[in-house]
């Protein structure tokens, strides 16, 4: 099974192009995949699976799994890269496309310079405010300064939805935090009914912040677009940014901006790493 590694800013993921299904993919086992594949000793090693399918709305259907074999509805870095595939395959020839996602319809475009992809700007869409909808217990929109408890200490957190859940916390100093113990707690905790990815974030200013990520299904990883997404729109919505902010992420920076339009976009780079097949089976 022949399969690519790519990644956005050390967020890497395994490919699977299946452009040429014919619809069977219903009976793929992608999640017991994604375990077997993404494992860092025994498989190819990933943070993620995403399977590369037809769309009857789209240019391309993006599914994506966490390296526990869970479902997730989108991902932020995946699609950059997902972007850039079908640019280079000849799937999608202009520099815009449709990418269905689980998430809904997303649109990246891509900066292209003598052929090459330099980077790709993806449109978010709106961030979900509403506390049943991102999911979260209890009510109101937005959930902004909740208190949470993990571990015996209470956390004030700001919750945000692109798509998946996000809960966002802001911190003074990373050398004051328990990540390793805290971010997990916070994950499965019984306030979020779906799980949620958890963001640190330190606020350097108005303009730029650092992120700090426990993703929901993969643990700590070096980037999280979505997470960056959902954190800016927690940085204005308490007033600590603006609306157009550089985010440092263990494995690079990503550019955020929450339109006047309600829209999120995202900034980012997407890398190959390589390509090979896989003999696990
Ligand atoms: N790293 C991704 C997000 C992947 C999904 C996430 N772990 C979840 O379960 O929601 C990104 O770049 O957005």
């Amino acid at each position: 099974m022949e399969f690519i590694k790519m990644h956005g800013l050390g967020n890497d993921f395994i490919f699977l192009d299946q452009m040429s299904d014919s619809g069977e993919e219903g009976n793929a086992n992608y999640s017991e995949l994604a375990e077997k594949l993404c494992h860092r000793r025994f498989g190819i090693g990933g943070d993620g699976l995403v399977v590369i399918l037809p769309s009857k709305v789209a240019d391309a259907r993006m599914r994506i799994f966490n390296s526990d074999g869970s479902e997730p509805e989108m991902c932020g870095n995946g699609i950059r890269c997902f972007a850039r595939y079908l640019y280079d395959q000849g799937i999608v020839v202009s520099d815009s496309m449709l990418v269905e996602t689980g998430a809904g319809i997303l649109k990246p475009k891509l900066f292209i310079k003598d052929g090459q992809v330099q980077g790709v700007q993806v449109d978010m869409g709106e961030p979900v405010l509403k506390a049943e909808l991102i999911p979260v217990l209890g009510e109101g929109e937005p959930v902004i300064g909740r208190s949470i408890e993990a571990l015996g200490e209470t956390y004030l957190y700001t919750a945000v939805s692109m798509g998946n859940p996000h809960c966002i916390i802001f911190v003074e100093d990373y050398a004051t935090l328990d990540f390793d113990r805290v971010g997990p707690a916070i994950e499965k905790h019984s306030l979020f009914p779906r799980k949620t990815n958890v963001e640190f974030i330190q606020i350097n200013s108005p303009q730029e912040i650092t992120m700090k990520v426990w993703e929901r299904g993969a643990g700590p990883t070096l980037a999280c677009g979505t997470g960056a997404c959902a954190s800016v729109v927690a940085s204005v919505l308490n007033h600590k940014t603006e609306r157009k902010v550089t985010v440092h992420l263990p494995g690079g920076d990503l550019f955020i901006e929450w339109g006047a339009d309600n829209h999120v976009y995202m900034t980012g780079p997407a890398a190959y790493a390589f390509k090979g097949e896989w003999l696990g089976l």
